[in-house]
């Protein structure tokens, strides 16, 4: 993936400011950066949900948004309420549906535990649940690159190490990996690359060993080269 000079502006000042990464084919991408960065924004415009003002973005060679895009390529949003009613062995094999060659849920849905709330409607779920549901719906489509929008955020220890090995077997399976955290220590685990974010640009990119080659933490690297959001 190939994001270029990427501006956006909703009116108070821009959000995405000449932000310019790549996501190699067949890595996992950290993209790190404090609350309001815009990584979300980022992330809504490699897939086509939000137009940037400016700049360019190509997934797998292909534009956001479009067809070809959208069969090759999963999103796990941070949240979704759009999916209240809906329990989340129906979902999956809904979303299974609309791709040619999807993954079994069922086996899906064993591996993250989703197979046991089967009956429960996706609102009734706890927060970490709902994440599972979220994330097996952004790889049910068996996308050759997935963005996951802080996959682990309010998942237990059991839940985010039963994460961690699904991307590690994703990535070992040649699938592109972009992913968001707040949590330095996965970034750190997971990343080939990491991309610290802040007020819509990249500060700092390289690998773990480079940006720490110093000596210093990845948390004290992130606080170097971003700023506050609060405080
Ligand atoms: N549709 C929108 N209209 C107006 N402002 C928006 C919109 N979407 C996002 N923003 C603003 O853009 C900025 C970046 O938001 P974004 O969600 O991309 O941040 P983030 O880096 O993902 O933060 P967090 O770590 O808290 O999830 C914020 O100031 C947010 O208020």
């Amino acid at each position: 993936m190939q994001v270029t000079g990427l501006r956006l502006d909703f009116g108070r000042g821009p959000v995405l400011d000449d932000l310019t990464l790549t996501a190699e084919r067949g890595a996992l991408t950290g993209v790190l950066g404090p609350n309001g960065a815009g990584k979300t924004t980022l992330l809504r415009c490699c897939n086509g949900l939000l137009r940037a003002d400016r700049g360019d973005i190509r997934v797998l060679g292909e534009r956001p948004g479009t067809a070809a895009a959208a069969a090759r390529v999963g999103m796990m949003p941070q949240s979704t309420g759009a999916w209240s009613g809906i329990r989340p062995l129906e979902l999956l094999r809904y979303l299974a549906s609309l791709y040619a060659h999807p993954l079994d849920v069922d086996a899906l849905a064993e591996r993250l535990g989703l197979h046991r709330l089967s009956r429960t409607p996706y609102r009734r779920l706890s927060g970490g649940q709902q994440q599972a549901v979220n994330l097996a719906g952004a790889l049910v489509g068996r996308p050759e690159l997935v963005f996951l929008d802080e996959p682990t955020a309010g998942m237990d220890p059991h839940a985010r190490r039963a994460t961690w090995e699904l991307l590690g077997e994703l990535r070992t399976a040649g699938v592109s990996i972009v992913l968001t955290t707040h949590a330095m220590e996965e970034a750190a685990e997971l990343s080939d690359r990491i991309h610290i974010v802040d007020r819509g640009r990249v500060a700092v990119s390289g690998t773990v060993a480079q940006l720490t080659a110093d000596g210093s933490s990845l948390e004290q690297v992130f606080l170097a080269n971003t700023h506050a959001s609060i405080g």
